[in-house]
């Protein structure tokens, strides 16, 4: 038998989703791995081996060969720009990235504060806009930088809006709409052509029939 195909899988919100569908495919990860504490999972029956990941660390992982394959936000991939194979949208975990802050609030002055866990999303979106701006980074709870006056703006992500909404946020412009990626590291995808090209035929033939 050929040498167990590697896949990093994203811990927290992505999980299940992907579990699920990688389960229909016909990879049976378990819908609660992500519960354990267990950070490597062999699968010798299925011949791949899993290794749980912080969201944002699925692309190093992939990158550097240490998982053949990923499932990452494009998000991450956007903010990242790694040097890995984007082979598969997912169709799962939709969200979309927005620039929200407080209402009524034109952004005049130069150089705005831009709080943001997204620095060259945000960065990428303003030059295209022309405007010069200042990133404030952050790692979470954006939401609070433009209520107590750190930032005028903020970049981040949207889901049901019920975030911003509790705060008294309204969004001003949407980035863009963002997905999970299934990704690949590019000498993996040489030499496992043939499990990897499986499994990403196995995926999109799941994601064919639930689209009917
Ligand atoms: N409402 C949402 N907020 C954030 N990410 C979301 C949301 N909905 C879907 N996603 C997707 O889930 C990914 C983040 O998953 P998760 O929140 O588990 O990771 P994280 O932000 O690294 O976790 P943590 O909050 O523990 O730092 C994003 O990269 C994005 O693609
Ligand atoms: O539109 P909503 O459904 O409200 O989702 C969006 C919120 O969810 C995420 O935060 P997360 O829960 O990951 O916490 P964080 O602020 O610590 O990153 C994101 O950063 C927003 O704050």
């Amino acid at each position: 038998m050929s040498k167990p195909l590697t896949i990093a899988m994203p811990k927290g919100r992505i999980y299940e989703e992907a579990a699920v569908l990688m389960q229909k495919a016909g990879y049976e990860l378990g819908a609660d791995l992500d519960e354990s504490r267990k950070l490597i999972l062999e699968f010798p029956e299925q011949n791949i081996r899993v290794m749980m990941a912080k969201p944002m660390d699925v692309v190093t992982y992939v990158e550097y060969g240490a998982a053949d394959i990923g499932i990452a936000g494009k998000d991450v991939l956007l903010e990242q720009d790694r040097d890995v194979y984007e082979v598969l949208d997912l169709k799962i975990s939709p969200c979309y990235v927005a620039v929200a802050g407080l209402p009524d609030q034109p952004l005049s002055r130069i150089a705005p504060k831009i709080a943001t866990k997204y620095p060259k999303v945000a960065s990428d979106y303003f030059r295209e806009q022309g405007e010069q701006i200042e990133i404030i980074p952050l790692n979470g709870s954006i939401e609070l930088a433009p209520l107590i006056g750190l930032a005028d703006r903020i970049v981040d992500i949207v889901s049901t809006g019920r975030t911003l909404k509790e705060n008294g946020l309204v969004e001003y412009e949407k980035i863009t709409d963002i997905t999970s990626r299934l990704i690949v590291n590019p000498v993996s995808y040489r030499l496992k052509s043939n499990d990897i090209e499986e499994m990403v035929a196995k995926l999109s033939e799941v994601m064919e029939g639930e689209r009917q």
